[in-house]
C-alpha cells in the first residue's frame, strides 16, 4: 500500500455514535482532558517546534469560550475529545491564546507543507469542517439562522426543519500518457500555477450526474483538446481549500494534437520521461512540477517511475 497523501491519514475516531448525544459533547467540551485546536481566519495555531506540531491547547487554556466563537467536535484519540475552535470573531481571545502559548497562527497550506502524516489529516478535517460551519449559519431554503448539531456535522434549521450536511466537492486530477512516445501531458492553468511557472496534472471539478471516467475525459478535452481512453484510478487526497476531494487518475491519450483552452490555461505541453524525472529532482531548467504536498506530484512521479497500479 502506498504512503498516504498529505491531508489524509487522520488518526481521530470521528465518534459517529457519540456525537449524536449533544449532552455528551457539552460535557466533553469542558472536560479538563479535552484538547482544542484554535484557528484565526482559517489559519491554524502551530507550535514553534521544528518541524511544527498542531497547537492543541487544553480546556483550561481556552474555556470559557467567547460567546460568538464557533467550535466543533472533531473526534476522539485515546479516549480524549478533540475540538477545533474559531477565534476570528474575538481578536483579543486569539491574541491571548497566542501570547499564553508563545505559538503562532499559520496558513493551513504552509502548515501542510511543513508537517507530515496524521497532523495534516486532523488539520484537513478541522479546516474544512470549521469553514463549512462558518459559511452555513443560515438556511439555504428559508433563510433562518441554523443551529449546529452533532458537534458540527450537521446544521439544523428551526425555521423549516431542514438538515444541512457538510459538502465535499470531488475534483478529478489526471496525468495523460502518450504510451507510444513515452511522454506525459502537463498543463499550466491561469492563476497560481502560472505565477509559479509550474506545470501540473490537469484538474477540474466534477459535474453533477457524471462518473469519474467521464469527468476525466471532459476536462482533458476542454483544457487540452485531447481524447483519452483507459482511465485508471490511482489514489485520492482530501484538499481542504475549501472542501475538495482530489481523485487522482492516469489516462492514456487516444489523440495527441493539443488544442488548448486559452481562457483557463496558459500552456499545455507534452514532456518526455527524462525531463519529468529531472524536474521531480528539482534539476530541470525546462520544467517545474508541484511539490510533495500535492497529489499532482505523486501522480507525475508514479508515471515517471513506471509504477504499476
Ligand atoms: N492537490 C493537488 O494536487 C491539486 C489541487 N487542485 C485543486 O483542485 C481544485 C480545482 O482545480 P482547478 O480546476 O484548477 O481550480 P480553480 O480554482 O481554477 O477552479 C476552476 C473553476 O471552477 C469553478 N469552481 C470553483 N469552485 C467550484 C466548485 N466547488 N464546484 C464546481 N466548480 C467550482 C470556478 O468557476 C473556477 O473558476 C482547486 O481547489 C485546486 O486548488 C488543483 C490541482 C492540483
Amino acid at each position: 500500500m502506498r504512503e498516504p497523501h498529505i491531508f489524509a491519514d487522520n488518526p481521530l475516531n470521528r465518534g459517529e455514535v457519540e456525537r449524536r448525544d449533544e449532552e455528551w459533547i457539552n460535557v466533553q467540551a469542558v472536560d479538563a482532558r479535552s484538547k482544542f485546536l484554535p484557528f484565526r481566519n482559517l489559519n491554524v495555531l502551530l507550535t514553534d517546534d521544528v518541524p511544527p506540531e498542531l497547537g492543541w491547547v487544553r480546556t483550561q487554556q481556552i474555556q470559557p469560550l467567547p460567546p460568538d466563537a464557533e467550535w466543533i467536535f472533531l473526534g476522539l484519540l485515546d479516549d480524549v475529545a478533540h475540538f477545533a475552535v474559531d477565534l476570528s470573531r474575538s481578536e483579543s481571545d486569539a491574541d491571548r491564546v497566542q501570547d499564553a502559548t508563545g505559538w503562532h497562527f499559520e496558513d493551513c497550506r504552509t502548515a501542510g507543507e511543513s508537517m507530515s502524516g496524521p497532523n495534516t489529516g486532523m488539520l484537513s478535517q478541522a479546516r474544512a469542517q470549521l469553514d463549512w460551519n462558518l459559511r452555513h449559519g443560515f438556511c439555504s431554503i428559508c433563510g433562518h439562522a441554523t443551529n449546529k448539531g452533532r458537534g458540527g456535522q450537521v446544521r439544523q434549521c428551526p425555521g423549516c426543519n431542514a438538515s444541512h450536511f457538510p459538502r465535499t466537492d470531488p475534483v478529478i486530477i489526471t496525468v495523460v500518457v502518450d504510451v507510444a512516445r513515452d511522454r506525459c501531458l502537463l498543463g499550466q492553468s491561469r492563476g497560481r500555477l502560472a505565477r509559479l511557472r509550474t506545470y501540473s496534472a490537469l484538474a477540474g471539478f466534477m459535474d453533477q450526474g457524471e462518473c469519474i471516467e467521464e469527468a476525466v475525459a471532459r476536462e482533458v478535452m476542454e483544457e487540452a483538446g485531447i481524447r483519452v481512453k483507459n482511465v485508471r484510478y490511482h489514489s485520492s487526497q482530501p484538499w481542504p481549500f475549501p472542501s475538495s476531494l482530489m481523485i487522482g487518475c492516469i489516462a492514456e491519450a487516444d489523440t495527441t494534437d493539443i488544442n488548448m483552452d486559452d481562457v483557463e490555461m496558459t500552456d499545455v505541453k507534452w514532456f518526455d520521461r527524462a525531463e519529468v524525472l529531472k524536474a521531480l529532482d528539482g534539476e530541470s531548467d525546462q520544467l517545474t512540477v508541484p511539490g510533495r504536498i500535492a497529489i499532482a506530484h505523486h501522480l507525475i512521479k508514479s508515471w515517471a517511475n513506471g509504477e504499476e497500479f
